[in-house]
């Protein structure tokens, strides 16, 4: 298991208002599996995806990732456990513009301290996982959005992440792209690594393993018969 939700859940207060984003929710990401967060718009994906991220302190209830209790973690330790752990790919790619692919990849090492070498190496690894290797010299401008995706895959990949996490990862693409870009995050599943994907696109359906639906804050798992 690489995250467990324990009756953890979400609020904001603002002003004297407070919104309950999540209720308490009781969840466990395995190894090997990619998982989709579905729901309507505003009812609590994005608030359980940043809670699986690391991103954000569940205001109840209690929060493992990677067998740490993300509770009691510092703000410096959580963006360790982040940038350890977890890799991020998200609807409009956020990959820089004035770099190549391949410096793009890379960029999570050089944050990481790895050394020029090892970083190249791995670099190229995750190209090729990818099948990016060919367009590594390539500004984002110079790829299509599918091909910016797997950039933004394999640079999420590239500190091999136990948990790779995905903001409407397709939401931007054709209907090609948007094949290759699953095939390749359940690839990854399939190959070990924990996948969560939120998603408007009941196309996503048939490369889950697992469908969790939130509505208006809660959460429950639904019976994925069209997996393949
Ligand atoms: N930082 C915040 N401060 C106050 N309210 C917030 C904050 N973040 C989210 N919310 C509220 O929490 C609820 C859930 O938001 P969330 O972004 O998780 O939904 P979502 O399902 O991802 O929506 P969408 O599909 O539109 O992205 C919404 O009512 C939203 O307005």
């Amino acid at each position: 298991m690489i995250a467990e939700l324990k009756g953890a859940g979400k609020e904001y207060r603002t002003g004297d208002q407070t919104i309950v984003a999540l209720q308490p929710t009781t969840l466990q990401l395995n190894e090997g599996e990619l998982m989709l967060i579905i729901g309507p718009s505003g009812s609590g994906k994005t608030t359980l995806l940043s809670l699986l991220g690391c991103v954000i302190y569940p205001s109840y209830g209690d929060l493992w990732v990677n067998g740490q209790h993300v509770n009691t973690l510092k703000e410096t330790a959580l963006a360790r456990l982040r940038l350890d752990t977890i890799g991020f790919v998200f609807q409009n790619f956020n990959l820089l513009a004035p770099l190549t692919a391949e410096e793009n990849v890379m960029m999570p090492l050089q944050l990481q301290g790895v050394g020029s070498a090892e970083a190249r190496t791995r670099t190229e690894q995750a190209l090729k996982t990818v099948g990016m290797t060919d367009r590594r010299k390539n500004l984002p401008k110079q790829l299509s959005g599918g091909q910016q995706q797997r950039i933004a895959i394999a640079r999420a990949l590239v500190t091999n992440p136990k948990l790779v996490l995905c903001d409407e990862p397709t939401a931007a693409l054709d209907k090609d792209s948007l094949g290759v870009v699953m095939h390749e995050l359940r690839t990854l599943a399939d190959g070990g690594k924990s996948v969560a994907v939120v998603t408007h696109d009941p196309r996503l359906k048939q490369y889950a393993h697992r469908i969790v639906e939130v509505d208006n804050g809660y959460v429950r798992e639904l019976d994925n018969t069209s997996a393949i």
